[in-house]
């Protein structure tokens, strides 16, 4: 598992830590490891020239002891002092090491500056830290484009420019990699600056972790404990059943993909209720599901669903099931019955248009007034709160960082999820995850846990079925219980 501490947490968890050491020890002991990652890169690129940015606060200070300590090594190292202040101790080492200096403290950048940030082999960026506002100061907006293409950039703590806490996109120094301090934050893990991030180096300075995490991801090794995997008592019953409510007339490859999906992740048996056409395709593509109504554990309801009379049955179905105790997937289509609040566990999948749509209906407004769909990009995981609140659902917002939203009274951290490639990103794989997040439900787990474990399976089976290539949906969909089991074996 993967934690990430929001900004309190972290400053409280230093405060504790530094109130036991020599006055800088913390700042030194970041300063050092930061610099022996720089050096690292640099051998391994047979790079030269750093050019350290420099902001007015303690992670300026970290970046500029690490430029001193380049520069004692032999590193031909500039630092440019962009903060309205200096860290004074930092700067007097920098001085000492024969670190070249260059002020550019408001307006437009020196000539200088502009020529080294477009020569550099590495750029380490110590502008803003865990104290940053989203968005890079006024006069260093220009400094994504003026660093050249070639040069590395490492981010010190985090991309400056992104929100710390990770709930707002806003414009940034996106890194190659980022060195943070012993405890990672959740815009290390957050969709909506993850992407900035780059490779995340965790280098342990004594600080250790709080209680209570903002964001947690699940890694491999932790499918082992936390898959349902039967045992010799079980049978298809006592494993779950998934009632499937997906794909119409029109869309019958949603139902294919959706109750393949359910499937091949090892649920006890799928019962699927819909039209001919998609109930005839079932039989040959998926001849282990069982049709029409009966006891089951949890329901999938939506992908290809279509809203019109052919699928009365299904919207009966549907709206039954809405109004049962029983857990729910609810996709696509799916998204548009619900209206009131649920008390049973609820999992609502909406991609970033779908989230879009939802919220409106619920009344959710925007930063001017009506919800737009900027909002919605700018802010995912703060909508998808606010939707979670509203409906007492989990809400899991699709993308290429899937993150797992509870509802407030639940009082539990969000989940991020991205394990898939880009390749992911194709017609269909939406509800594939649809059929693997309703198998897990359906054996028991709470829709946060599903939701999650399920985008991990996902996206890890997207990246077995075609490694480093295009994917179908349908492929992830076949992939999935190999991966499961290839999971499975990982240690613990
Ligand atoms: N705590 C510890 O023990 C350790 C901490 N460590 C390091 O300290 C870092 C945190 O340092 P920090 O608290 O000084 O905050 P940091 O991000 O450097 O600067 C904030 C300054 O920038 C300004 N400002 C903010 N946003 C802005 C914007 N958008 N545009 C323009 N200005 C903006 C804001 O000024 P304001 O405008 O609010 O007056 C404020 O002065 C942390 O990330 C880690 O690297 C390590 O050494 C390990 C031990
Ligand atoms: N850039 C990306 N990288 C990785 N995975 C992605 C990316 N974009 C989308 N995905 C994943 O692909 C799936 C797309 O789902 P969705 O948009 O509902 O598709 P559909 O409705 O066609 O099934 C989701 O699981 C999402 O997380």
């Amino acid at each position: 598992m993967i934690r990430a501490y929001d900004v309190p947490a972290v400053r409280a968890a230093e405060e504790v830590v530094r109130a036991q050491l020599p006055d800088g020890e913390l700042m030194q002991r970041a300063a050092t490891g930061l610099a022996q990652v720089i050096a690292a890169r640099q051998s391994e690129e047979g790079s030269d020239r750093v050019v350290v940015l420099v902001g007015g606060g303690d992670n300026g200070g970290d970046a500029l002891y690490a430029g001193a300590i380049l520069a004692a090594d032999g590193a031909n190292v500039l630092a440019v002092l962009a903060g309205s202040q200096t860290h004074e101790g930092a700067l007097g080492a920098a001085e000492s090491a024969g670190v070249l200096l260059e002020e550019w403290r408001s307006g437009e950048p020196p000539a200088a500056v502009v020529s080294a940030l477009a020569e550099a082999d590495v750029v380490v960026d110590g502008i803003l830290g865990i104290g940053g506002r989203p968005g890079l100061p006024e006069h260093l907006r220009a400094i994504p484009d003026l660093v050249g293409t070639d040069a590395l950039v490492v981010a010190v703590d985090l991309p400056s420019g992104c929100d710390p806490e990770g709930q707002v996109r806003s414009d940034a120094l996106y890194a190659d990699e980022t060195v943070t301090f012993s405890l990672a934050k959740p815009v290390h893990l957050m969709p909506a600056t993850e992407q900035a991030v780059g490779l995340l180096t965790v280098i342990d300075i004594g600080v250790p972790e709080p209680e209570v995490a903002a964001v947690q991801r699940f890694s491999h090794a932790d499918v082992t404990g936390l898959w349902p995997v039967p045992a010799p008592g079980d049978d298809k019953y006592s494993r779950g059943v998934l009632g499937v409510v997906t794909g119409g007339e029109h869309y019958t490859g949603a139902a294919v993909l959706s109750v393949t999906a359910a499937v091949t992740a090892g649920v006890g048996m799928v019962r699927y209720i819909g039209p001919e056409a998609p109930t005839g395709l079932l039989r040959h593509a998926v001849p282990e599901t069982v049709f029409g109504p009966g006891r089951v554990q949890a329901w999938l309801i939506g992908s290809g669903l279509e809203l019109d009379e052919a699928t009365a049955k299904q919207l009966s179905t549907a709206r039954e099931a809405l109004a049962s105790d029983l857990p729910v997937v609810l996709d696509a289509g799916g998204l548009d019955l619900l209206n009131e609040p649920r008390s049973a566990p609820t999992l609502l999948t909406p991609h970033l248009g779908e989230l879009l749509r939802l919220a409106t209906r619920l009344d959710i407004q925007g930063e001017g007034g009506t919800l737009t769909d900027a909002d919605v990009r700018h802010a995912p995981t703060v909508v998808a709160g606010q939707v979670a609140d509203r409906l007492g659902c989990t809400v899991l917002v699709k993308g290429a960082v899937t993150a797992v939203v509870s509802p407030a009274s639940v009082g539990r951290p969000i989940l991020t999820q991205a394990d898939g490639p880009s390749w992911l990103a194709t017609a269909g794989a939406g509800d594939v995850l649809g059929g693997v997040c309703g198998a897990l439900l359906a054996s028991g787990l709470d829709p946060a846990t599903a939701g999650a474990l399920g985008a991990l399976v996902h996206g890890v089976a997207a990246d077995r079925a075609n490694p480093g290539g295009p994917v179908r949906a349908l492929d992830v969909a076949h992939e999935l219980g190999r991966t499961v089991a290839h999971l499975l074996r990982l240690p613990a």
